[in-house]
């Protein structure tokens, strides 16, 4: 019998460690490696760092490098050495494209070729299910001090190879509660809670009616979008979206509206409103994403699809115009027998947005 966290656990709290600006040590069969979070890297822990007498790497994904003019030699991860004399706004301003444009000349920067860049990867993953900036400073440690060094300085130790895959799966869900919701579009609502077990944000069903599970269920996966559903943003459809879902689910007298949490299409509020700062700035949505690291979504719909199965449903008539999420729910096992358009909510301010989802993001009109 153990009271000790297990990886999921030391998982989630090593993210929360890196919010805080705490560093991780990350222990690999070929090396071992203290990671910090360029976010949110204080002066004090870089001169740490700094201070311990090894080779400082930044590390970023290849979509930051390219913005940056830097050379990744590691396919989707790019190793920049970290000058001696850098100080925290140095490295702030090559991981955050907010001041690209002003100050475009951060290097030239010098990214390694030799090497192995594993536990810069497995670093990366960890910043960005942390929801912070792609970016994280990763100083070798030696392997054979790695585990006496976290205890020393009572950090987080996470085994490498097991970290990676455990990463890429997701994580199983708890059904929490469900309860009685009675709203404007349909009075006979239920709301179901799900909550991952690996400490992430819980995601909301809302049940209309009783959908027979005999027959393919009228249903939408909506992302959360804070600013679309709470404040009406009309930078997007979103708030517009949600509301038609209900409102149909209701006239139908039956559907099931998911409502995840993977805000800015999975990079987090402070992340969006980093992309639309850099909109204001006349990148569109697709390029504001790579500028700052991101793929253009990093959603996992897997998500969505164990959520459905978890509330019986193997079929769906989908409310969409992203034939990503037909493609995704396919995969992961949920029929769409139809894609429902739902064509609402096009403002002048985000006519070019939607423009932009159909042009790069193969959204139908
Ligand atoms: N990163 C980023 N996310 C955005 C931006 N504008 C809106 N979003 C997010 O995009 C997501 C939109 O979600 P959905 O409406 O479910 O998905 P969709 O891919 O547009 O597909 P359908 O609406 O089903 O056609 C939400 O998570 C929003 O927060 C943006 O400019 N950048
Ligand atoms: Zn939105």
């Amino acid at each position: 019998m153990s009271f000790a966290p297990d990886l999921t656990e030391t998982l989630a709290r090593a993210r929360s460690d890196l919010r805080m600006g705490v560093p991780v040590v990350l222990a690999g069969p070929g090396g071992a490696a203290l990671v910090l979070a360029a976010e949110t890297l204080s002066a004090h822990r870089l001169a740490a760092a700094q201070g311990l007498d090894a080779e400082v790497d930044l590390a970023l994904t290849a979509r930051r490098a390219e913005t940056l003019k830097a050379r990744a030699y590691d396919g989707d991860v790019a190793r920049v050495a970290v000058p001696a004399a850098a100080t925290r706004a140095w490295v702030q301003s090559v991981a955050d494209p907010k001041d690209d444009l002003a100050q475009p000349m951060k290097g030239p920067l010098r990214t390694r070729r030799d090497g192995d860049a594993t536990l810069h990867r497995l670093a990366l993953a960890l910043v960005k299910s942390a929801r912070l900036l792609p970016a994280a400073l990763v100083v070798p440690l030696a392997a054979a001090d790695a585990a006496g060094f976290a205890a020393a300085e009572g950090l987080g130790l996470i085994d490498a190879a097991a970290a990676a895959p455990h990463l890429e799966r997701l994580s199983p869900l708890s059904h929490v509660v469900t309860a009685q919701v009675p709203l404007r579009a349909a009075e006979a609502t239920r709301l179901h809670i799900f909550r991952p077990e690996d400490g992430s944000e819980e995601h909301y069903a809302v049940e209309i009616g009783r959908p027979d599970r005999a027959a393919p269920v009228l249903a939408r996966l909506h992302s959360a979008c804070f600013t679309g559903d709470l404040l009406g943003s009309l930078k997007c459809d979103c708030g517009p979206q949600l509301n038609a879902a209900l409102g149909q689910m209701g006239e139908a007298g039956a559907g099931i509206l998911l409502y995840l949490n993977q805000e800015g299409r999975g990079i987090g509020l402070a992340n969006k409103m980093r992309a639309y700062a850099l909109q204001d700035q006349g990148f569109d949505t697709v390029e504001a994403n790579h500028r700052l690291g991101f793929e253009d979504d990093e959603r996992d719909f897997r998500l969505g699809a164990e959520m459905l199965r978890r509330l019986g449903v193997g079929q769906v008539r989908l409310l969409t115009n992203n034939p990503a999420k037909i493609a995704r729910m396919e995969e992961s096992g949920i029929a769409v027998a139809e894609r429902v358009p739902l064509k609402v909510g096009e403002t002048r301010f985000n006519h070019h947005y939607l423009a932009t989802k159909a042009r790069k993001s193969g959204h139908l009109l």
